[in-house]
Order: structure tokens, then sequence, then C-alpha cells
């Protein structure tokens, strides 16, 4: 028979309760054990949905109160020793790593969180020293919760990160220069006794996850695969291991030492061309688990298709040693379509979240089990909503394909180079040296929610919603004079999100009322889906810059979320090509750039947070493809502009090296990056190939609540001073307000403003 199977399920809830649940217990509100409670009732309502779907290997221990990675760094005790050292409450001490803990005269700073893969999901690195050990968890994660799943009646197959993709998405702690994946032999005993203790509380399989076998390895970490023989044996569990968002191909030279495995599971949503390759390389009892329903996006599975594939590996594999399986962890999906209550009921048909995924795999199990007729009604029902997306009107605008076909080469440049421009925007900007601003949002306070949730429900009128966010934008205004920032911002108070806000805005889009995916640790996002030809019909944020302006006298810059942005931290159309959609989103946004010109907006800043993720896993023709169309994207919707106008990018991380000549190609006049947490050497790649334009590295980190020093700053700023130059220097935060409290917010842009002046000043003294 063939097995369904899910590789993990969404964490938040139908109703975002771990978010509430997270958010209340840090704000005091919520007691520890109630935390813990919630957390374990979120865990069986998340089994029970799969059991009930019918669903045969449920997974467990992929519940993480706040990143599934923090929780191996606490499982095998690699805690570095300021969190250990504070004698906190295990689960303190790992929010204390995830997020940072400044509270009862203790202060340290969280763990450096990274984009997990392509995704927009952020996970926290494992943080290793030179001296680095390894010691199992008392009472381990994974093996509790398996227990108490068994315990309401529930087999599941516990889902763990492997050791190669744990060290290899680690890295040495400041101070320390490790090559993680050499501590490996101190890591693998703990996975085995891990793996010993899942096998005698009754786990018969277990999910290792190996996600990094998608990229480029370096020798060593396929070396490193070697270790899998290890991990077999009369005394421990079956493994499957889990690779997805890739294809393996390249990589299969490791295969050897996973032949004693159970099963590999691959990626056929993204990768389906891999399933030959792959069968040819199982060995005689390898099961296969085929990944066919998408665990990143929102389209409905096409049965048939999917069918065929299955089909496919049970001719060479017999049904036993096939798996249907979803194509990743489900995290990335919305909770259940069952919510929504506004969508469209024509485009409602064509989508299907978490819940209805766990349908799915069950389905096509069963088509391939007993064939299609078991099904039949299901089949039946998917192919008919397959062929009405396909036909619709919704997803084709003659228009938009019209301008799309008379775009120019001429309309992605600006009319001069940077020192033309540049020197026009000094005259009509008069920005001092070190010139200081902050990347867009303030604080999205409590009221600010109310309000705009009032309004969306229609308890108060447009006109006195409106009047609300004219108020913000005054009390925000008002905040900067006092801060003495140079370059203002209006705060994005009326925006819910910077993707969906303009996914609302745009047609071609369609949103939803509770479609929250986790982003990090408490926070979510709810993408807009992308379902036809996109195009702007009216400005977009025009009003609200313009009111902003019309009430300061210092330069106010605008503010857009980048063409690439929109796309990736949307759920994309599935049915053309990617760089169609970047294109459509990019013609939109440059309408909006000239149209906050012609309104007496003279800073822009287009926000490209998403263009490194979007980056294909493998170095290649791919990669180089996909930076063409991503430059061109930006560079059409910025370059309608005059040369006083001054174009800014921002992108929250620091990580250039591998596609620099994308970043110097993008012409923008300034970029704001992240720095805070990495290291100033990153800088380097800036000097080693002559940027010449102006540069923004973030001072401090806006994701902790945690207030920098001044010192700090400065010291900070002095660090980038070696590698740019003062007059290139501006000084921002790393990203964002939006998340932070308005007291934490005051108290660091003051330090930050005042670290600015001692340098201008210092720089001035020096001319
Ligand atoms: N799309 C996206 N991806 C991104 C980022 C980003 O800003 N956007 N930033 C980077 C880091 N990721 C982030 C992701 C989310 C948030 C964030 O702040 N999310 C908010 C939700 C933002 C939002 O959509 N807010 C809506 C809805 C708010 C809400 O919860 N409303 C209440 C009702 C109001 C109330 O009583 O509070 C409800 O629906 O229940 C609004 O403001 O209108 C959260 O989780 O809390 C921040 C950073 C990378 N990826
Ligand atoms: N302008 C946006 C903001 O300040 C940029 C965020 S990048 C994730 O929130
Ligand atoms: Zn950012």
């Amino acid at each position: 028979m063939v097995q369904s199977s899910v590789l993990g399920f969404p964490r938040m809830g139908g109703n975002r309760e771990l978010k509430k649940a997270n958010e209340a217990y840090w704000a005091d509100k919520l007691s520890r054990e109630d935390l813990l409670a919630e957390n374990k009732r979120l865990r069986l309502a998340h089994w029970k949905i799969q059991k009930d779907a019918g669903v045969d290997i449920i997974p467990s221990n992929d519940f993480a109160s706040y990143d599934h990675v923090l929780d191996h760094i606490q499982l095998f005790n690699a805690i570095p020793e300021r969190y250990s050292s504070q004698g906190l409450e295990p689960i303190d001490e790992y929010f204390a790593m995830g997020r940072g803990h400044q509270k009862n005269g203790i202060d340290v700073p969280s763990l450096e969180m990274v984009k997990w893969f392509d995704s927009n999901y952020h996970y926290v690195k494992p943080t290793l020293q030179d001296n680095q050990t390894f010691k199992l968890a008392a009472d381990p994660k994974p093996v509790r919760e398996f227990i108490e799943a068994k315990e309401a009646g529930i087999i599941t197959r516990p889902v763990l990160l492997g050791p190669v993709s744990f060290l290899h998405l680690g890295k040495a702690d400041r101070g320390s220069t490790v090559d993680p994946i050499s501590l490996l032999d101190k890591l693998v005993p703990v996975y085995v006794e891990l793996l010993e203790k899942l096998k005698a509380a009754g786990a018969e399989t277990v999910q290792i996850d190996e996600p990094v076998l998608v990229y480029d390895l370096p020798t060593k970490a396929k070396a490193a695969f070697k270790a899998y023989e290890k991990l077999v044996g009369d005394k421990l569990p079956k493994l499957v291991l889990a690779t997805y968002f890739g294809d393996i191909v390249h990589n299969f030279d490791v295969f050897p030492s996973l032949q004693s495995l159970h099963g590999i599971h691959v990626d056929l949503v993204r990768n389906p061309e891999q399933l030959e390759a792959v069968l040819g390389q199982l060995g005689p009892k390898q099961t296969l688990s085929a990944g066919v329903v998408d665990g990143r996006n929102i389209w409905k599975t096409n049965f048939k298709r999917a069918i065929e594939v299955v089909e496919t590996a049970i001719q060479k594999l017999g049904q036993d040693r096939v798996i249907v399986a979803t194509s990743s962890s489900l995290l990335h999906t919305p909770h259940s379509l069952d919510s929504e209550k506004k969508l469209p009921a024509e485009v409602k048909d064509w989508f299907s979240f978490a819940v209805q995924k766990t349908s799915e795999v069950v389905v096509i199990a069963k088509a391939a089990t007993d064939g299609a007729a078991a099904v039949r009604e299901a089949l039946e029902a998917n192919a008919k909503s397959w062929q009405a997306r396909s036909s619709s009107e919704r997803t084709n605008n003659p228009h938009v394909k019209d301008r799309q076909s008379k775009v120019t080469a001429a309309q992605h440049e600006r009319q001069s180079a940077f020192p033309e421009r540049y020197a026009q925007q000094k005259t009509h900007l008069k920005l001092p040296l070190f010139p200081t601003t902050t990347i867009g949002s303030f604080p999205q306070t409590k009221e600010i929610r109310i309000q705009r949730n009032k309004f969306t429900k229609g308890e108060i009128t447009a006109e006195q919603y409106e009047k609300f966010i004219e108020k913000e934008i005054e009390e925000v205004i008002k905040i900067q004079d006092e801060l003495k920032l140079d370059v203002y911002v209006h705060g994005e108070p009326e925006r819910n999100d910077m993707v969906q806000y303009f996914g609302e805005r745009l047609d071609g889009y369609v949103f939803t009322t509770n479609g929250w995916v986790q982003s990090y640790g408490s926070r979510c996002v709810r993408p807009p889906i992308i379902v036809g030809d996109i195009s702007r019909p009216a400005p977009m944020t025009v009003k609200e810059s313009k009111y902003a302006a019309s009430i300061s006298s210092k330069p106010m810059k605008g503010m857009l979320t980048g063409p690439i942005t929109c796309l990736r931290w949307s759920f994309p159309r599935d049915d053309v090509h990617q760089s169609v959609q970047a294109q459509q989103l990019a013609l939109a946004l440059r309408d909006e750039v000239v149209d906050l010109e012609a309104a007496g907006i003279y800073v822009i800043q287009v926000d490209e947070p998403a263009l490194r993720e979007g980056l294909p896993l493998r170095a290649g023709t791919e990669r180089e493809k996909y930076l063409t169309w991503a430059v061109d994207s930006f560079k059409l919707s910025t370059a309608g502009v005059k040369d006083s106008t001054q174009i800014h990018s921002h992108f929250c991380y620091s990580e250039f090296q591998d596609f620099f000549h994308a970043i110097a190609a993008l012409d923008a006049d300034v970029l704001s990056i992240e720095n805070s947490k990495s290291d100033a050497k990153l800088l380097k790649v800036f000097v080693d190939k002559a940027y010449p334009r102006h540069i923004g590295p973030g001072v401090y980190d806006i994701h902790s609540p945690r207030i920098p020093s001044e010192s700090e700053i400065k010291d900070r700023i002095a660090e980038m001073l070696e590698y740019l130059k003062p007059d290139q220097l501006w000084v921002n935060p790393d990203c964002g307000l939006k998340t932070r409290q308005w007291t934490e917010t005051k108290a660091a842009l003051t330090n930050m403003v005042n670290a600015a002046i001692f340098y201008r000043e210092k720089y001035a003294e020096k001319a």
C-alpha cells in the first residue's frame, strides 16, 4: 500500500494562538505553565487534524515555540555560555537565544537569525565555539513529544534536523574560528543517543532532514554524510532522509553513505525531473518519499499530474516502497482555507492551505493504492477546478501584456551616471556628513492595529481612519524633529504589511483575511496571492507621503516595496514565469515612483529585502538568469525619475559576496543594509569592488527589544569606517522599526543620532 505523509505542519494555530501565547508570556501576562499548556494543546490539535484526514505518517517534533533550529541548539546543548550562565529557566534561555533578554540585570542580545533557504521563514543560526562540546538535553524534546502523541493515541514519525545540516547551517561564534563541520565527530554520538531513546519510546521511523543536500556542498560537508553509516542499527529507528527546495542530483556522490537508510524524500514539485535519476540511485530495499503536494505555495495540487509521478515511482519500486508526501514541511502555507469567508468563490476553489493539503496527500495515496476509481469524485472535482482556473478571465489582462511588449532598454536607465546625479542631489537635499535616517516603519502600536481593524470591519469610516493616520504621521514627524534625524519617513502607519498592503492595491491579486504564515518567532505575514496579470488601478502611497512632506521641511523619503520583494513575499502564480510577474509589478511601481516625484517626494526608497532569497540555491546559469530579470525589474521600477531625485534601496542582510555585481547593477544612489549582527568585514566587498555610491550599514539590530548604547554604536561606525569612506556612509538601523515599542525606539535612535553627530563633528574638524 502507498502511504501518505506530511513533513511538518504549521505551528501557529488557526487563529495564531501560538503568537498570542508567546507575546502574552513575554509581556508577563501569561504564566509559564499556561504557555506550555497552550503549546501542548496546539500540538495535539494539529496531530488530530492530520489523523482525522487519514494521513498515515504524521510528524512530531515539527512544532517549535520559536524556531525548530533553535530547538536543536538547546537539544544538543550547543548554547553559548552567555546564555547558559544566566541561570534562566529552559524556556527563558531558549527565548533569550531567539530574541535577546534584557531584564532583571541580564542583558544578552539574540543569536543571529537568517533566512531558511529561499523562503521567508527565518531560523536561528547555530553559533559554535572553538572548544564546542555537545550533550543531549536531559528530557529530549523529540522523545517527550513522541510520547505525548502516543499517549493521545497517535503514533508519529519524529522529525530531526540532521547533523550535517545542523552544522553546515551554523557558524563560528564571534571570537571563534571553528569550521562547524569539523565538529561532526563530537555531534554524531549525541544523535545516536537520541535515536536510541526514540526507538526505546516506540518510534519505528524518524524523518531526518538534510536540506543542505540541495546546495552545492564543499567536499568536507559531502564527506560528512559518511556519518550516516553510524546512524543505522538494531537499536535505532529506521531513517527517512528528507531534502526539499531543490534537486539533489549534483550530490549523488554522498549516496553510498545513505544506502542503509530506510528511505529518501525528494521535492518533486520544485524539481520533478530528478525523479528518474533518484530512482536509479536508490538501493534495492529503499523507499522513495515523493514530495508531490507543494509545501511552499497555495495552489491546489494537480491530482492527475501528481498521480502520474507517483505511478512512475511505483512501476520501479512497487507500492510498498513509495510514500506520497508534501514537498516540504507545510510551515510555509497558511493554516486552513475554511476560515476565508471573503475570497471570491471562483478563486477560493483554486487554493489549498495546510489543512486541505493533508487531505490531498491522502487522496493521491489512495488513488495510487486502489486506482483512480476509488477516489473518482475527488479527481473529477480537482480536474474541474484546474480547468476553470486555466480558462478564467481573471488570469489574463491584454492591456498589461500590451504594455509589457513595449518595454524598452532605455526605460531601465537613469538619465545620468551617479556622480552627476549625486552633484544635483547634494544641492537639492542639503544633507550633512553621516546623514541619519530610518528604514521606513515606526512602531505599529496596538492602537494603530485596533483602528485599522475597526476600519476593515466597517466600524469606522474611511474618513475617520484617514484622519487617524494623519495624526499618526504628525506624531512621527514630531518625534523625528526631536530626535534630529536628517531624512524623514512618514512611518508607514497605514500599512498592515509592506507586501500585503501593495497586494491589496493592485489588480491581479487576491488576499486572505486569516492566511497567516510564520516569518520568525511570533511574527507572521499574510502573503497576498497573485492570480492574474498585475496592474495599478490608482496611486497607492502618494497621499500619505505627500501629507507627510506637506507638514515638514525636511527631506521626506517615499517608501515602496520593490517588484522582487512583492513577488517573493506573495504566493506567486505557477502558470506564468516569475520574470513576467516581476515585470508587471515593476511597471506598476514605476508609475508610483513617478507619481511620488511629481508630488514633491525627492527621496524614494524601493525596498528589495527579498532579492537575495530569490537567488537560485546553486551557483550557475540559473542564478545569472534570475539576477538579470530581477535587476532589470528593479531598474525599470526606479529609473523614471530625474537625476536630482535620490533612489534608495534597502536589504536586510549583509552577505553580498556571491552576487555583488547585481547589487552594483541596481544603480541605487543609497543602499541601506543589515550589518549589526554580522562582521563589518563583510563590507570589504564594497572596497574591493570600488563601489562608488552611498551605503548605510545598519548600526543596531531591530529584531530585539534591547537598546544599543551610544558607545556600542560608535564602535560599529568605527568598524565601518575601516572599510567605507566617511562621505559614503549613512547612519541608520538594520531595518524598519514596526515591531518595536516606542520607548525602545526613541532610546535607541537617540543613541544612534548622538553617535552620528560625534563622527560628523570629528570629521568636520579634520576637514
Ligand atoms: N511580508 C513580509 N515579510 C517579511 C518582512 C515584512 O515586513 N513583511 N520583514 C522581514 C521580517 N519578517 C517580519 C514578518 C512579520 C512582521 C510583523 O510585524 N508581523 C505582524 C503582522 C503584521 C500585519 O499584517 N498586521 C495587520 C494585522 C494585525 C493584527 O494582528 N490584527 C489583529 C486585530 C488588531 C488587534 O487587536 O491587535 C487581528 O487580526 O487579530 C495590521 O496591522 O493590520 C505580526 O506578526 O504581528 C515583521 C517582520 C522579512 N520578511
Ligand atoms: N520599509 C520597510 C520597513 O521599514 C522595510 C522593511 S524590510 C523587511 O518596515
Ligand atoms: Zn528590512
